[in-house]
């Protein structure tokens, strides 16, 4: 743990050596804090992470360590500084601690979280394959990368729209049955009867969830000379605005379906039936039969929001409708209206890129500032770090009544001046950035003020920041304290 005792100047912070290592760093490798370019000594305090005891493993570490599941674009990667941090693949890590988390699909489970890991990033959109309110519980904020894989998505929902208005695949499939017994020229030209289409330009197409790849998908749908239906309960204004202006919004999806030649789903996954204010299943028979039968089922968002029977019922009824997916799905996969992608609409090098490079910079602001943007479960917060000689203290707590006057008096009672900080909430969980900066000539002990602070029943965690990377965190986990 960092930053024991701290006696201040105005011009200088000097900490004497209490615990069992000293260090001293540079503004350079205190990531841009400021401290007016004057070295400051640091002393960590190694309990590791059980409330008394050492564990070896963490002595010496002074980067932060970030551990990836899944291959992560190198381009991303190279976001992280390497003075200041250690990028390993989880199953390099050997045991050592994490500090932050970067995954794509990867199913995380939460004993893959060491108590050490302060964030998590899912490099793209859909956070479902991480246990998000588990997260929240635990204090831990969960980002994502909004936008950043959308553009590579929607050129694979057109795809889909042409693929599931052309039978290009059977067509393929078929001239290589024939390539193989030489028939191919002799066939060619009576055969391809078999294989026609229809255009889709004058179609109407539904959009289901008008975020950064609906709303994406629709303006190119329109740029295509098709008729446009959205629905999105959510709907920010950011989005309406990027909306083509003759679209027309629906208010139920159900409604939406209805005479819509197109259905393109565009929503995130969020377990529990609609019933339970989730969307498993969300496209079932209550909204399959509101569907034209010819109608094209575009699914680039998540196989679980297609309920599989209902949809292969659908498909069954001998009418022209297809459904196009993403997704793996065992009762579908080899129906003859069916084309299943293998999970491409991110793959491609500019999304990789752009979702990791994303993913990097939000870690960074928050491990390196302690701001928050970009998080599925945390309010977003950032406080302007001032030019002077402060000390960054954040604070997770819970959002309940009494916790942030506990939190300010703690400090006043370590007679410490809050030179500014910022509360916000979101659902159960708050989130402070304090910025103190203790008078010329004072003496703290900040090894005891984290403890007071960290050990409040209503606080999950606290982190001194600016010491060095990697320590100056503390949690409370059902009254123990791991620092
Ligand atoms: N195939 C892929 O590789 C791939 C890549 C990126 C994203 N996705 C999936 O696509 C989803 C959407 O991505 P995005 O970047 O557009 O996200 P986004 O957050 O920008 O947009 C999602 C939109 O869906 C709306 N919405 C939520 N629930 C809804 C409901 N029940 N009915 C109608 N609208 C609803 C929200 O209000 C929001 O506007 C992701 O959650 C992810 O599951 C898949
Ligand atoms: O939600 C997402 O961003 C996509 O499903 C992409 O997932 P991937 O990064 O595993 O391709």
């Amino acid at each position: 743990m960092t930053l024991l005792r701290i006696t201040a100047t105005r011009t200088a912070l000097r900490v004497p050596f209490i615990g069992t290592k000293t260090t001293t760093v540079t503004p350079v490798s205190l990531s841009a804090r400021c401290y007016s370019g004057h070295p400051i000594k640091v002393t960590h305090y190694e309990s590791g992470w059980t409330a008394d005891g050492v564990d070896d493993s963490i002595k010496g570490i002074e980067k932060y360590c970030t551990q990836t599941f899944n291959k992560i674009s190198q381009v991303g990667l190279s976001v992280f500084p390497k003075d200041l941090y250690d990028v390993i693949p989880r199953d390099e890590a050997h045991g050592r601690p994490a500090h932050a988390l970067m995954l794509r699909s990867h199913k995380l489970q939460e004993d893959q979280v060491d108590p050490s890991v302060r964030a998590i990033a899912r490099c793209g959109a859909g956070t479902n394959n991480i246990p998000v309110a588990r997260m929240t519980e635990l204090g831990i904020p969960v980002f994502n990368t909004p936008g950043a894989n959308a553009n590579a998505v929607k050129e694979l929902v057109l795809c889909g729209l042409f693929l599931g208005s052309r039978r290009v695949i059977d067509g393929i499939n078929h001239m290589k049955d024939l390539g193989k017994q030489g028939l191919a020229r002799e066939r060619v030209e009576k055969d391809k009867a078999l294989f026609g289409g229809r255009e889709i330009k004058g179609k109407r197409l539904a959009v289901i969830g008008l975020g950064h790849i609906g709303a994406a998908t629709a303006r190119d749908a329109h740029s295509l000379g098709m008729d446009l239906v959205g629905y999105d309960p959510g709907l920010s204004v950011k989005s309406a605005m990027k909306l083509p202006r003759n679209m027309d919004l629906a208010d139920s999806i159900s409604s939406a379906v209805a005479n819509a030649d197109y259905i393109s789903l565009n929503i995130p996954y969020i377990k529990g039936t609609p019933e339970e204010g989730g969307t498993h299943g969300i496209i079932g028979h209550a909204v399959l039969r509101h569907m034209k039968s010819d109608a094209v089922i575009l699914n680039f968002a998540r196989g679980e929001l297609v309920d599989s029977v209902a949809m292969k019922e659908f498909l069954d009824k001998g009418g022209e409708g297809r459904y196009i997916s993403d997704f793996p799905d065992d009762v579908l996969w080899n129906h003859e209206n069916v084309v299943i992608i293998p999970h491409l609409g991110a793959s491609t090098g500019e999304a990789e890129d752009s979702a990791a490079a994303m993913a990097a910079e939000t870690l960074r602001l928050y491990l390196e500032h302690g701001t928050i943007r970009h998080s599925v479960n945390f309010p977003d917060t950032s406080l302007q770090e001032k030019d002077s000689n402060h000390i960054r203290i954040t604070v997770v707590n819970k959002n309940k009544p009494g916790v942030l006057s506990a939190i300010t008096d703690v400090f006043a009672k370590h007679g410490l001046n809050i030179v500014q900080q910022i509360n916000h909430s979101r659902g159960e969980i708050a989130y402070n950035v304090i910025d103190i900066e203790p008078a010329a000539g004072d003496s703290h002990d900040f090894r005891e003020l984290q403890k007071e602070l960290t050990m409040h029943d209503g606080i999950l965690s606290s982190r001194i920041m600016g010491g060095v990377a990697g320590n100056g965190y503390a949690r409370n986990i059902d009254g123990t304290y791991y620092a």
